[in-house]
């Protein structure tokens, strides 16, 4: 194994370390800057004559060149060797992933309901680890999202990954993650969420030995901070804690094996060095880290229970104002103290489909099977809402303020339904009586 720039061999306890001593550049959509080396950015121009330091510029673009200017995405990056150089693709086993669009199975109006993806036996990396449950869309017409589960027991040693198909929002439930990017490294545990965006090439080692989560594989407008509207300037997740890596590189000439997911499918070159070789970058095209419990929780100090929406990290836009093609909404630690109210999240149907996981705890819809490692889908029109527990207790309940802080839940919620794998449908540690948690609430009608 090579040396990384930095000098460490990869491993759990070396991995550890080095996430222990991680320095970001903060805020979401900043123009960043960083170089690893001094002197290896251009200063007052892209693309100089001769790089600095016999380094290559490269220009990676996440939208259109034309797209307004407070949506247009791309980074230049300064690297020992440019990404063009590299042989062919060839195809490689898509292993458990699978790509919109989903025809394996019919949609499905029914509720559905998962345990957690067992752990691997045999060893597992990331990639290798990527279980697809479902999506809508199109990759190749970059609309809707991909839903998936990973469980690993490896770190990616000689290999590193990239999705041309979509960005990756990362939700890990168990483990943390060493991440190496093309722009540097980043670290989350349970309760952070990392964003990498489309194209960005990257490798995965585990700091526990052993990791598990959820990934929204986003082929649609990259995720962006959801307007505030009356909220006014600050609040919901704020900007500043949306941290990016420095510039890090390894300068290694052995093989390392190219992992690219194109059109659904996954394409694989032996390239002779390792691609994180940009030593100088600049630009807002960058991964993120988040940590969850810095999002700001806003909700009614009066009565009635707001919609989730409310509760939105980050949104893909549609091209329709409004209609998100996918969000993702976090249900954080929060006061309730609503009056004459059913405080729980309430019976609805919904034209949105709503997918959700849980990073840790409960569920304050859900007394019971909805697990750490779990996963609902709640599709289009299905009718869904509060347990039969939550309803009993929660109709009952003296409204004095109450505090809910002992979980962690996550929604992606989308405007397509979401159509499930055969994998996932057919999954042992799919629930199969999940319909039982709404039966015997009773009709307490008298006219
Ligand atoms: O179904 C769910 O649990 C998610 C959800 C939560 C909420 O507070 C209101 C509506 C909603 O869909
Ligand atoms: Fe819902």
């Amino acid at each position: 194994m090579g040396t990384t720039h930095d000098g460490v061999a990869g491993g759990s306890e070396a991995a550890r370390k080095i996430a222990a001593g991680l320095t970001y550049s903060p805020g979401f959509g900043n123009e960043h800057v960083s170089e690893a080396v001094t002197g290896a950015l251009p200063v007052g121009r892209n693309s100089p004559q001769r790089a600095p330091l016999g380094l290559y510029a490269e220009q990676l673009s996440g939208t259109a060149f034309t797209e307004p200017r407070h949506h247009n995405q791309r980074s230049w990056l300064y690297r020992i060797r440019p990404s063009a150089a590299h042989p062919a693709f060839h195809r490689i086993g898509n292993r458990q992933l699978r790509t919109a669009p989903f025809t394996e199975v019919e949609p499905d109006p029914n509720r559905l309901r998962w345990n957690p993806l067992p752990l691997p036996q045999a060893p597992t990396d990331f990639v290798d680890g990527l279980v697809t449950v479902g999506g809508n869309g199109n990759a190749l017409q970059r609309t809707g999202i991909g839903i998936h589960w990973y469980a690993a027991n490896r770190s990616m040693t000689d290999r590193v990954f990239s999705d041309a198909d979509g960005e990756l929002l990362i939700v890990p439930e168990r483990g943390g993650l060493l991440l190496r990017t093309e722009l540097g490294l980043l670290s989350a545990e349970p309760g952070h969420v990392v964003l990498i965006p489309r194209g960005i090439r990257f490798r995965v080692e585990l700091l526990d030995g052993e990791a598990r989560g959820y990934v929204c594989e986003n082929y649609g407008q990259p995720f962006r901070l959801p307007e505030l509207g009356p909220i006014g300037a600050n609040g919901l997740a704020n900007a500043r804690d949306f941290l990016a890596p420095v510039a890090w590189f390894e300068d290694r000439d052995e093989p390392v094996e190219v992992v690219n997911k194109f059109g659904g499918n996954l394409w694989a070159a032996e390239y002779s060095h390792s691609p994180l070789d940009v030593v100088a970058w600049h630009g807002n095209h960058v991964p993120y880290v988040y940590n969850l419990n810095r999002f700001n929780v806003l909700g009614s100090i009066s009565y009635d229970h707001p919609d989730p929406s409310i509760f939105t990290v980050l949104t893909s836009p549609s091209d329709t104002p409004g209609l998100a093609n996918a969000d993702f909404v976090v249900f954080a630690p929060r006061w309730l103290v609503g009056e004459d109210t059913f405080r729980p999240p309430y019976f609805h149907r919904n034209v949105m489909s709503e997918f959700m996981g849980l990073v840790e705890g409960a569920y304050d819809a859900k007394a019971e099977g909805f697990v750490p490692g779990g996963a609902s889908l709640h599709n289009m029109m299905s009718a869904h809402g509060p347990d039969r527990e939550t309803v009993e207790a929660a109709s009952s309940a003296e409204l004095k303020p109450h505090k809910v802080d002992d979980g962690l839940a996550f929604m992606f919620e989308t405007r397509w339904p979401v159509v499930p794998t055969a994998q996932a449908l057919g999954a042992d540690h799919r629930q199969p009586g999940y319909d039982a948690v709404w039966q015997g609430l009773e009709r307490h009608f008298t006219s």
